[in-house]
């Protein structure tokens, strides 16, 4: 089976929970394409739903497939979100960030009364901390803020190389929302939500590619079968 395929099957798993009438967070990435795609196929069979898009490339996804959208200006709470990760670890802490959505990924799950999170099992480990953290930054003072972001490191006993993410041409990788990113070879982040704390107070970090508390179960696909994982 390939790595699509275990993509599509816990994206199948997870439009289980899917009800009618449900305010729905899209996600983005090539998992989340998939749930956004098998949503589609129910709506066409009759499902109402409505969704809010993390990106502007899962807006497009979800307009080609027929999914309702709307913005959290017209609704007050989402049911639930699906989401891909990059990193999931036992206590259900992840980073995100790998296709650059972060910022709005994050708005979504926060805004959701449940997130559940589709992967293949190539994403589970230990410690998070071995996929780069995206940290999404102004470019405004980007030396002070690199040099901040440094400082946290230290001070949360993490180091490695900073890079500001570029496209496959070369170009500076601007996000959704207009801002850069900066991808940080950690190797290990021993305490995921000191370090998510520490980057929240620093300025000109607009968000950072950890989600503390915010996946309430994950949905991971493997050679064996699919494994669903709760929040104890
Ligand atoms: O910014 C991108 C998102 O956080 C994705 O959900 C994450 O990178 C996982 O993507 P994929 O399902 O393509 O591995």
């Amino acid at each position: 089976m390939s790595m699509d395929d275990l993509k599509r099957q816990a994206a199948a798993r997870a439009l289980e929970q899917v009800q009618d009438g449900m305010k729905l967070g899209l996600g983005t990435g090539s998992t989340a394409k998939h749930f956004v795609e098998l949503l589609g196929e129910r709506v066409k069979a009759g499902l109402k739903v409505v969704g809010v898009p993390t990106s502007e490339a899962t807006r497009a996804d979800a307009e080609r497939c027929g999914v309702p959208l709307t913005t959290l200006e017209d609704v007050d709470r989402l049911d639930l979100t699906v989401d891909g990760a990059d990193e999931v670890d036992p206590h259900l802490e992840l980073i995100k960030g790998g296709g650059g959505a972060l910022l709005r990924e994050k708005i979504v799950a926060a805004a959701s009364d449940r997130m559940i999170v589709i992967a293949d099992d190539s994403k589970w480990v230990d410690a998070l901390g071995r996929f780069p953290l995206p940290i999404e930054v102004i470019p405004f003072g980007l030396g002070a803020t690199r040099r901040a972001i440094e400082a946290a490191f230290a001070q949360n006993g993490v180091s490695g190389p900073m890079d500001i993410r570029k496209t496959k041409d070369g170009h500076v990788f601007v996000t959704d929302g207009g801002h850069w990113i900066i991808d940080a070879r950690l190797g290990r982040i021993p305490d995921p939500p000191k370090l998510a704390a520490s980057l929240n107070s620093i300025p000109g970090v607009v968000e950072h590619g950890l989600f503390i508390g915010l996946a309430r179960t994950v949905v991971l696909a493997g050679a064996q079968g699919i494994r669903v994982v709760d929040r104890p």
